[in-house]
């Protein structure tokens, strides 16, 4: 059933919820969804819901194609924070809408901006917070994700496209560059070439096909079965031993800062600190006596 993944008496039936005051999603399941409350804290431009042992962060700034202003973003860290810390959640799921992942940044709201601003405010810099975040999280990217929203993009750990994704960074066009990862994730996902093309012309855009070939996504899905499909394999990890999920997430995105034998190393002594949990003996025996292993995360 859905349920706000912070109140669950924020879910109203449809009809009652029509005369809520607050932005609100409809659903097919004839429920409603208002904007999640946070530890009271009404999100303006995202929607949180919670499916099962996942949790869902909607982009809602339809007008602006989800272009990321500070505060959209500020809530998405949030919003991962609090799924980062809940129990009962293994995953977290991104999305858009089905025209727009994100447009990039909000290129209204920085236009004005000054050097000196943006360099003593790091401008832009709390972005990389969701890169702490220990849960995986996996974006399902339909439409435009164009510069810091093909950003955003690589900065989870599983990308799924639908079938009329866009991929591009088109900053240069701006007069700027990628600030958030376009030029560093991007050529570890597509390589350099590509890479380039992408960023020098900013013009060059990846589809959803080009895009799984060259390796930045591991999958393709129709439009209308993207975040459901998505949130299935987000649900197939949130129910694994949640210490190995995370120490597995670490060493997978360790291995692009560390070298190789440093990594190995690091990877055989996580791999040997599991045999002091709980899961580890249920999974090994689960398998032993034929049977779906039950993790307690232990
Ligand atoms: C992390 C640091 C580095 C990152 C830098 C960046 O990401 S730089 C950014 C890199 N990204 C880009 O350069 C892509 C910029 N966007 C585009 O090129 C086009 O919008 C499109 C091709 C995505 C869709 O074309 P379409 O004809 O289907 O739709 P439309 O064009 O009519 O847009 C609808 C409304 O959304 C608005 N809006 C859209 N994007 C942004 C934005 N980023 N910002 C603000 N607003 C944006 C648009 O102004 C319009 O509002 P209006 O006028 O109704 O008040």
């Amino acid at each position: 059933m859905l349920r706000n993944v912070f109140s669950p008496a924020l879910i109203k039936p449809l009809t009652a919820a029509k005369a809520a005051p607050m932005a609100t999603r409809a659903f097919s399941t004839g429920f409603v969804l208002r904007q999640a409350d946070a530890g009271n804290t009404a999100y303006s431009h995202i929607l949180t819901e919670t499916r099962g042992k996942v949790g869902l962060i909607t982009l809602n700034r339809p007008k602006a194609l989800n272009a990321l202003c500070n505060d959209l973003f500020t809530e998405v860290n949030d919003a991962l924070r609090k799924y980062d810390n809940d129990s009962n959640i293994g995953a977290v799921v991104i999305t858009g809408s089905q025209k727009a992942f994100a447009a990039g940044a909000d290129i209204k709201e920085m236009k004005d901006n000054s050097f000196i601003e943006t360099y003593k405010t790091d401008f832009l810099g709390h972005w990389a917070e969701m890169t702490s975040i220990k849960k995986p999280i996996l974006a399902a990217v339909n439409g435009y994700a164009l510069g810091g929203g093909c950003e955003l993009a690589m900065m989870c750990d599983i990308i799924y496209a639908g079938e009329k994704a866009v991929f591009g960074q088109p900053e240069i066009k701006l007069g700027v560059i990628p600030g958030a990862g376009g030029t560093q994730r991007l050529v570890k996902a597509v390589g350099k070439s590509k890479a380039m093309e992408m960023v020098l012309t900013g013009s060059v855009n990846l589809n959803a096909q080009e895009a799984l070939a060259a390796g930045l996504v591991s999958k393709i899905v129709p439009i209308e079965e993207l975040v459901d499909e998505t949130v299935k394999t987000a649900e197939l990890i949130a129910n694994m031993g949640q210490p190995s999920v995370a120490m597995g997430k670490e060493l997978i995105n360790k291995s692009f800062e560390i070298p190789l034998s440093a990594g190995l190393r690091w990877e055989r002594i996580l791999f040997q600190s599991l045999f002091g949990t709980a899961d580890q003996k249920e999974g090994m025996n689960a398998f032993v006596e034929k049977r779906k292993a039950n993790f307690t995360n232990q």
